[in-house]
């Protein structure tokens, strides 16, 4: 199930700041399907993403990647889902309901982040997905996401 388009930019529109292609300033994440129900994402922090000590990777930044990234999944499931290709027609959108990460150990600044994220409940207003967020071959963070469906207006 993989694909050569990311997720993002499969949707028109989006100004969000970890994943809209359309933020000038924002990180610009990319997601791809790895197998059914399975998306990586690959991100390089830059140097001004760092925490207080220069080497390691700020934990909000952390965050934001990884909801971007099961946000982005659980609205491109929406459209499969909906037997629709991604981005097609009315606009099918999520919003984080609850986020919930563990920080297990510090990400290098210097080090390519590898973000892997599993829907593991679906229903016709939310879903869940688990996801983990490692570097360097060691599993910096885990955590489990709550999408919920949101009008296309909202
Ligand atoms: C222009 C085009 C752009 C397109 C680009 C898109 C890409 C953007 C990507 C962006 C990426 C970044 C994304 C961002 O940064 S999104 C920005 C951060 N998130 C928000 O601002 C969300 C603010 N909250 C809300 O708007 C509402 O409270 C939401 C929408 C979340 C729920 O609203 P509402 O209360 O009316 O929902 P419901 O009562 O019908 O419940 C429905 C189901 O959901 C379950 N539930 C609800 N809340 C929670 C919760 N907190 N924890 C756990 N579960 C929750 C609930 O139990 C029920 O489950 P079930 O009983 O069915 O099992």
């Amino acid at each position: 199930m993989t694909q050569e388009t990311a997720i993002q930019d499969q949707i028109q529109g989006n100004h969000c700041f970890g994943c809209g292609p359309d933020n000038d300033q924002g990180l610009h994440i990319k997601s791809y399907w790895t197998e059914k129900d399975q998306t990586r994402c690959e991100f390089f922090p830059s140097a001004h993403h760092n925490a207080g000590p220069a080497q390691y990777l700020n934990g909000g930044i952390m965050a934001t990647v990884i909801d971007c990234h099961t946000v982005c999944t659980a609205i491109a499931d929406g459209y499969l889902q909906s037997g629709r290709a991604v981005g097609s027609g009315d606009r099918i959108w999520y919003a984080t309901g609850n986020l919930d990460i563990k920080y297990l150990a510090p990400a290098r600044i210097d080090t390519p982040l590898i973000l892997e994220a599993t829907i593991t409940e679906r229903s016709p207003r939310k879903t869940v997905l688990h996801c983990n967020l490692s570097s360097d071959g060691r599993l910096c963070a885990k955590a489990e996401v709550i999408a919920v469906r949101v009008p296309g207006d909202w």
